[in-house]
């Protein structure tokens, strides 16, 4: 799997300026600038509801933003979204696929669907469901719909590289995924950004983020509260202390809780 030639400029393969989304009266991302360059692994991390699902959703074309812009190798996702999907490949939250179709099934249509060659569609769906380790299911006719929570979040990543895109975005890559097959992850991802591919991750795991990421971004209340190399963001810390110490952590009293197992 290589990463696809760019030929754009542009330093950054994923850019997000001023994006803002509201819900309502919440402000879910709150003016959020963060700029991830080419061939980096970017963290993003954040206690729940901090908004990264949100920023990232806006990020890939799925969620349109109240103000601000996102940008793909150089290419605005909401001006031309065709365009800049060619490049992308997105693990979304919550995937919704077809149940009724085996992996290797969703493979096909998914990459008919997304104008691929049906031999290059065939190798490469076979060699992503047999190192992702989803060939037994698809040996036993397996449908999507029957699948492991780990599975469905396999297949999904499956869909998200087949088209050897040069950007990912994945909303908790690893959640959900047995420790074998998060190396093989690990594997997939290192190769992906060694030959020149971009990767932006979302993660509550800040050990995972630490052994991966090259740059970080910490976001808190709809808002970045620090990014930038690991080390910067870490600055001589572990990165789950300056987490906790830039987004805090409430105290439990002891006389709180008293009723758990009484
Ligand atoms: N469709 C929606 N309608 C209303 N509020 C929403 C919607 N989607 C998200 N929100 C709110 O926006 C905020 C940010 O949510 P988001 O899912 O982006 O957080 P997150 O950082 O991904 O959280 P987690 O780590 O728990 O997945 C939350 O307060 C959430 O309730």
């Amino acid at each position: 799997m290589s990463a696809e030639t760019i030929t754009t400029d542009d330093e950054y393969a994923l850019e997000l300026v001023d994006l803002r989304r509201e819900f309502g009266d919440k402000v879910a991302v709150d003016d959020v600038t963060v700029r991830v360059p080419r061939g980096s692994f970017y963290g993003l991390v954040g206690p729940n509801g901090a908004g990264k699902t949100t920023a990232l959703s806006m990020a890939v074309g799925l969620l349109r933003p109240s103000s601000g812009r996102a940008s793909v190798e150089g290419i605005d996702v909401w001006a031309d979204p065709v365009a800049a999907k060619r490049h992308l490949g997105v693990l979304p939250d919550g995937l919704a696929l077809p149940e009724r179709l085996t992996g290797g099934e969703l493979l096909t249509y998914w990459g008919r669907f997304r104008g691929m060659d049906a031999t290059a569609v065939a190798s490469r769906s076979a060699e992503l469901i047999r190192i992702l380790e989803l060939e037994e299911a698809e040996t036993l006719g397996t449908l999507v719909g029957e699948y492991s929570t780990g599975m469905r979040k396999k297949i999904g990543l499956a869909t998200a590289l087949l088209h050897a895109p040069s950007v990912l975005v994945l909303d908790e890559p690893y959640e959900a995924v047995d420790p074998v097959s998060a190396r093989v992850l690990t594997r997939i991802l290192r190769r992906f950004t060694a030959s020149g591919g971009s990767i932006v991750i979302s993660s509550h795991v800040m050990s995972l983020v630490e052994q991966l990421c090259d740059r970080v971004a910490i976001v808190a209340a709809g808002r970045v509260v620090a990014d930038g190399t690991l080390d910067e963001v870490r600055s001589g810390e572990t990165l789950e202390d300056r987490f906790v110490e830039l987004v805090g952590a409430p105290d439990v009293d002891e006389e709180e809780l008293s009723w758990i197992g009484s």
